[in-house]
Order: structure tokens, then C-alpha cells, then sequence
């Protein structure tokens, strides 16, 4: 039987879901996914790093929290050594789970080059090293014979990128619209009942779903990063975050936002991509009002969608959750299926 050792790089919402799911149901992935898991290292700004070669005591870990214990208390250190916990640690797939970075990536970026150069395979839901770094840090892991997944960077767990990789095969793809931000939209939808911005943020920290800086979702930082990735990936457009033009929803306030709604028009914060006839990519991310029959005026919560536009199907929308601590682990565990079905040579699930 194979057990992958993991190692979780930040434990906040997304890594500590993953501890939990691992702790829950780790022996049930087993019969149904033909591999066990067993998580080797964690390091985190706040409680340190904790490194066991035989396995972690996922409980133990789960209950440091907000109280003032680090690992140091449990044979660990109070600070994170990362670089000396990812090269050294016996992991084989890092799970990169820090904040994203929109300006330069960094630490994750560090992170992921770290596992990669020392043949650890990487599953991060981090968007900062995908975006600004993706084909870079691709090419370092076939270099290594390791693998470089981020299905969690877009659409949480939603599967967007492996789908479409596998999916449309034999498909042209020219472009895409999408809400891609779970934030955003579950902010415009509580200010259409008559919510201020900032009381629509709080509750969207609380649920998960925010940015560690929530003014990356707000100011559409985190819908520019997504559509980076998705233009990329799926169109090839060899596009840098300059080209994608950025505006945020911060200039709407609730009274525009309702009476918007009355008037038969929703606020969302749209996120596209579109193919030119001379084969380059115009990119941008804007809030727009939509008329209540478009295809994404609907889609509400922190619930996301993407329509893709393909010459032999016309428009194929994916829909799913965009954002949440349980949804985003899902996100991480369906990168280590990607990986295990690759190394025992079979077709992916996600
Ligand atoms: N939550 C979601 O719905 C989604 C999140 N993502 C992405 O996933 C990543 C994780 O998200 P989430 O778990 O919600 O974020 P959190 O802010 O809850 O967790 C990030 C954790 O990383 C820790 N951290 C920060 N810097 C370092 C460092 N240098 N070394 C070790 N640990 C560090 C933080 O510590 P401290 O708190 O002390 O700063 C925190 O515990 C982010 O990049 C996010 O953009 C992607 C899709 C959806
Ligand atoms: N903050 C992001 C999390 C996922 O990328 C969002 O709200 O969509």
C-alpha cells in the first residue's frame, strides 16, 4: 500500500481543514483512493514548525490554535524553518497553504522552489507562485521528475483547471468570463440587501472565505491573479499581470448595489479573457451590472462560475464553490489524487 509523507507549509484555515480531513477520514482514503496519507511536517508563522519522521499527532496539532502553545511545546520550534523544514523534512508532496502574495509571490514562491529542487512535489492553493511563476516553477518540476499542482488556485475545489486541461481536448478555446472571487460576490450579494461594505467583509473573514489583506479580493487583486492563471494555462497567452487590466468593486456602495437590483441589474465583479484576431489576449477584471438573464447574474454567495468560449460547443460553464476553508482542502486532496493517479500512470479523477 502507498502512504505519501505530507508536509503542510501554513496552517491556517485551508492546511488546518486538510489536518482535519487526514485525521477524519484518512483511513477510508485507503479502500476508496488506493493510498494513505500521513502528515510529517507543519510550519506556520505563529506556532512554529513541528517535524516527525514516523507522523504528526494530527490532534494534538489540531487543538494549538489561538491559544499561546506553539510546537515548541510539542518537541517542535517556535519558528516556522521553512526552507530547512521543506529540503530536509521526509516529505514527498508539500502542501504550500500561506497567504498569496499579488505582488511578488513571495514566501511561497520560495516555498514551492524549495520542495521542487528537492524532489518534493507541490499541491498549492496558493495563487501568487501559479500566476507569476507558473510556467518557471512547471519546468522545475519536470526538471526533478516531481509534479506541480494547483487546481485550488482557481475555483477552490471546483474543478476548472484539470477539467478543462482534460475535457476539452480537441476544443478551441477562445476566451472566458467568470466570477472568480467568492468574496466579492458574497459581498455584493449582502450589500444588495441594504449591507455596508465593511460589515459584508467581516462576515466573509468569519466564513473563510477572505483574503489574509481582504482588500486583494475587494479591489479585484485576486480576480486578476485567477485570470493570469486561467489565460496561461488554458489559452496560452503568454500574458504577463500587467496585461490584465484591474477595478475593484470599492466604489459601489450598497444604496447603488440595491437599487441596481430593483431596476433588474445585479453588480458583479467579472473576471474575462478574450482571443483577438491577431491571436493575442485582451485580459481585464471589472465590476459590471449585469441584466438579470445573463448566464452569471445568478450566481450568488460565494458560490463562482466560469464560462469558457469554444469553437465546436459554443459557451461550457463550469459552477461551483469559489471560496471556503473545507472546499479549498478538497482543492489540495484532489491534487494529491492528480499526483498519485500520474505516478501509478492512470487518468486523474478531478
Ligand atoms: N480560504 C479560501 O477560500 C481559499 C484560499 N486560497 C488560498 O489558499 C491560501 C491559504 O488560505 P487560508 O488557509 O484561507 O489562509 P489563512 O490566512 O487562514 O492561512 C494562512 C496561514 O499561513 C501562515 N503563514 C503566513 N506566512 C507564513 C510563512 N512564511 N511560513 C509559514 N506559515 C505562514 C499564516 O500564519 P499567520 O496567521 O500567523 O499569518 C496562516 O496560518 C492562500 O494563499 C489563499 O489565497 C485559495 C482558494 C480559496
Ligand atoms: N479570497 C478568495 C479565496 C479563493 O481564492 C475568494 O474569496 O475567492
Amino acid at each position: 500500500m502507498t502512504t505519501y509523507d505530507i508536509a503542510l507549509i501554513g496552517f491556517g484555515g485551508v492546511n488546518r481543514t486538510l489536518a482535519q480531513l487526514i485525521h477524519d477520514r484518512g483511513s477510508s482514503f485507503v479502500d476508496e483512493l488506493g493510498f494513505g496519507l500521513r502528515v510529517v511536517a507543519i510550519t506556520d508563522l505563529r506556532l512554529g514548525s513541528l517535524v516527525k519522521e514516523d507522523g504528526i499527532d494530527l490532534s494534538v496539532a489540531l487543538r494549538l490554535g489561538s491559544g499561546s502553545e506553539t510546537f515548541a511545546d510539542h518537541g517542535g520550534s517556535a519558528t516556522p524553518d521553512n526552507e530547512h523544514v521543506i529540503r530536509n523534512c521526509s516529505a514527498d508532496i508539500v502542501c504550500e497553504a500561506t497567504f498569496t502574495n499579488p505582488d511578488d509571490g513571495e514566501p511561497a514562491v520560495s516555498h514551492v522552489r524549495w520542495a521542487l529542487e528537492s524532489g518534493k512535489s507541490v499541491c498549492t492553493t496558493n495563487k501568487g507562485p501559479v500566476a507569476l511563476r507558473g510556467p518557471e516553477l512547471t519546468a522545475l518540476a519536470v526538471r526533478n521528475g516531481v509534479h506541480f499542482e494547483f487546481e485550488g488556485a482557481v475555483m477552490s475545489g471546483t474543478p476548472v483547471i484539470r477539467l478543462a486541461r482534460k475535457m476539452f481536448e480537441g476544443l478551441k478555446l477562445d476566451g472566458f468570463e467568470g466570477i472568480l472571487n467568492g468574496t466579492s460576490n458574497y459581498v455584493l450579494g449582502r450589500m444588495e440587501t441594504g449591507m455596508e461594505l465593511g460589515k459584508a467583509i467581516t462576515e466573509a473573514q468569519e466564513l473563510g472565505y477572505a483574503e489574509a489583506n481582504p482588500a486583494a479580493d475587494i479591489e479585484g487583486f485576486d480576480v486578476q491573479l485567477k485570470v493570469l492563471i486561467l489565460a496561461n494555462e488554458l489559452l496560452g497567452a503568454g500574458i504577463t499581470l500587467a496585461d490584465v487590466t484591474r477595478r475593484g468593486i470599492s466604489e459601489l456602495s450598497a444604496k447603488e448595489v440595491k437599487n441596481a437590483a430593483l431596476a433588474g441589474r445585479r453588480w458583479k465583479l467579472v473576471g474575462s479573457a478574450k482571443r483577438n484576431p491577431d491571436g493575442t489576449v485582451t485580459a481585464g477584471v471589472e465590476p459590471v451590472a449585469l441584466p438579470l438573464d445573463h448566464g452569471l447574474a445568478g450566481v450568488s454567495g460565494a458560490t463562482n462560475a466560469v464560462s469558457f468560449a469554444t469553437d465546436l460547443l459554443g459557451p461550457v460553464t463550469v459552477s461551483g464553490p469559489g471560496a471556503g476553508r473545507l472546499e479549498t482542502a478538497y482543492a489540495l486532496l484532489s491534487d494529491i489524487i492528480a499526483i498519485h493517479a500520474a505516478k501509478a500512470g492512470v487518468a486523474a479523477h478531478a
